[in-house]
C-alpha cells in the first residue's frame, strides 16, 4: 500500500457522511481501524483502551530510534443539523462534522500511511482521540496511564482546520495559541405556574436571561482588557409554551482565557453572579464549572522553534505565523504534559466559520497537509 493507493477524498467523505458524537465514535473507530490493519505494516501496532473504547492508538516501530515522536488526531462530530448540500453531507441527522476533525481524521491516516510503508527512523505513535469537543478524551486518556513506557511520546503534534485561511496553508506562534475554556452548566429551579399569575411564581426565565446579561459585566469589568476573555452561553432551554412559567430552565456555556489566572478569576465570577442571581429572584441553582482537559495550549518553545524553523524553510510550505484564538483544545492538557506543538491547517472556506452548520472544507488542503507533516516528522528524526 502506497500513499498514492489511498483514496483519501473517498475516505474523508466517508468520516464526513458519519460523524459520531464524543465517546460515541464506535464506527468511526472501527473504520479507521479496518483501513490501518489493511495495511500489514510489520512495525505497526494497534492498540485499543477498554475505559475509553473509542481510542485508537498506533505504534510504528522506528529502525534506528533515538526518540519517540506523537501526533493526534481528534475523531468526534458536534450536535448539529448540517446545512450544506453536500453529496455526502452527514448522514446522521443532527450530527456534523462541523468542527474538521473529518479533515484531521484524514490527513493523519494519509501520514500514518506513508510511515506504514517507509519504516521511520524514530518511533512514532498516533492518537486518534476521542471526546475532543466535550469530555476532554485526551485528558481521560493521559490519566488512565495511556502515555507510559514505550506508548509515552517524547514530543506531541497535532493540527487544527482554519476555514479562515487558504487550504493547505499552515500557521502556528510560539506561546499560546488557543485559550484555556471551562464548559458551564446551571439549572435554575423555581415554583412554576400561570402565566398570569406572576407573582405567584418564582419565574426561572427571568432569572436566566437576568443570569446571561450580568455575566457579560464579567469581561468588560473583570477582565483586564489588554487580555481579553470570553463568555458565551449557546443553550438556553425553558419552557413548552407562551402562557405556562415554567419550574426549570437549562444553561450551557463557555468561558475563555489565554492564561489560567484569569480563567480562574471568570470562574469565580460566574459563581458570585450565579448565587446573588437566585438570590434576586428566590430561585435555587446547581451550577457545574468543568474546566477538564482544556487548558490554555501552551506551545512548547523548543518543539515549535523546531517546528516554525522547518515550515519556514521549506519553499514548498506555504507557512505563516498566527496570532492566537480563542478556540480550545484539549490538547492543551496534553502539551502540558508532554512538549509539543498544535498548529493550524488551512481549510478555505472563509464564509463560514468552525461550528457553522454550513461549513464545508475545501479538501485540496488534505495533501499539501500530509505533505508538510511527513517531510517536518522526517526531518526531525534526521535531528
Ligand atoms: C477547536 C474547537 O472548536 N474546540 C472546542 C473545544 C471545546 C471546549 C469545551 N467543551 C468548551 O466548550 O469550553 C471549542 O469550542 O473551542
Amino acid at each position: 500500500m502506497a500513499i498514492a493507493d489511498l483514496d483519501l477524498i473517498a475516505i474523508r467523505r466517508h468520516l464526513h457522511a458519519y460523524p459520531e458524537l464524543s465517546m460515541a465514535e464506535f464506527k468511526t473507530q472501527a473504520y479507521l481501524k479496518e483501513i490501518i490493519l489493511s495495511w500489514q505494516s510489520s512495525w505497526l501496532t494497534i492498540r485499543e483502551i477498554p475505559a475509553v473504547p473509542t481510542a485508537l492508538l498506533v505504534r510504528l516501530t522506528g529502525s534506528k530510534p533515538t526518540r519517540t515522536i506523537g501526533y493526534r488526531a481528534d475523531i468526534d462530530a458536534l450536535p448539529i443539523n448540517e446545512e450544506t448540500d453536500l453529496a455526502y453531507a452527514s448522514k446522521n441527522p443532527g450530527v456534523m462534522h462541523a468542527c474538521g476533525h473529518d479533515i484531521h481524521m484524514t490527513v493523519a491516516l494519509g501520514v500514518l500511511a506513508y510511515f506504514a510503508t517507509h519504516q521511520p527512523v524514530d518511533n512514532l505513535i498516533f492518537l486518534f482521540q476521542p471526546a475532543e469537543e466535550e469530555q476532554a478524551g485526551g485528558k481521560q486518556l493521559y490519566e488512565l496511564g495511556t502515555f507510559v513506557n514505550e506508548w509515552r511520546p517524547d514530543e506531541f503534534y497535532a493540527l487544527h482546520d482554519q476555514p479562515a485561511m487558504p487550504a493547505g496553508q499552515i500557521a502556528t506562534r510560539q506561546g499560546t495559541l488557543f485559550a484555556g475554556t471551562t464548559e458551564i452548566h446551571l439549572t435554575i429551579k423555581g415554583r412554576g405556574g400561570h402565566a398570569a399569575f406572576p407573582h405567584q411564581a418564582q419565574d426561572v426565565i427571568v432569572a436566566a436571561s437576568s443570569f446571561v446579561m450580568a455575566l457579560q459585566t464579567i469581561v468588560s469589568r473583570n477582565v483586564n482588557p489588554v487580555r481579553g476573555g470570553v463568555i458565551t452561553i449557546g443553550k438556553l432551554q425553558a419552557g413548552t409554551i407562551g402562557n405556562v412559567i415554567p419550574n426549570e430552565a437549562k444553561l450551557a456555556g463557555t468561558i475563555r482565557a489565554f492564561e489560567q489566572a484569569d480563567l480562574e478569576m471568570m470562574q469565580q465570577r460566574v459563581r458570585e453572579i450565579a448565587q446573588s442571581t437566585a438570590a434576586m429572584y428566590s430561585v435555587t441553582f446547581d451550577l457545574e464549572l468543568n474546566q477538564g482537559g482544556y487548558w490554555p495550549v501552551n506551545n512548547d518553545s523548543k518543539t515549535t522553534t523546531n517546528f516554525m524553523q522547518f515550515m519556514q524553510e521549506d519553499k514548498e510550505i506555504d507557512f505563516v505565523v498566527s496570532q492566537p484564538a480563542m478556540t480550545g483544545e484539549d490538547f492543551g492538557y496534553l502539551i502540558n504534559q508532554i512538549p509539543g506543538t498544535m498548529f493550524w491547517l488551512g481549510v478555505g472556506d472563509a464564509e463560514h466559520g468552525l461550528h457553522d452548520s454550513h461549513l464545508a472544507p475545501d479538501e485540496s488542503a488534505i495533501e499539501p497537509g500530509i505533505r508538510a507533516i511527513t517531510k517536518f516528522l522526517n526531518w526531525r528524526m534526521q535531528q
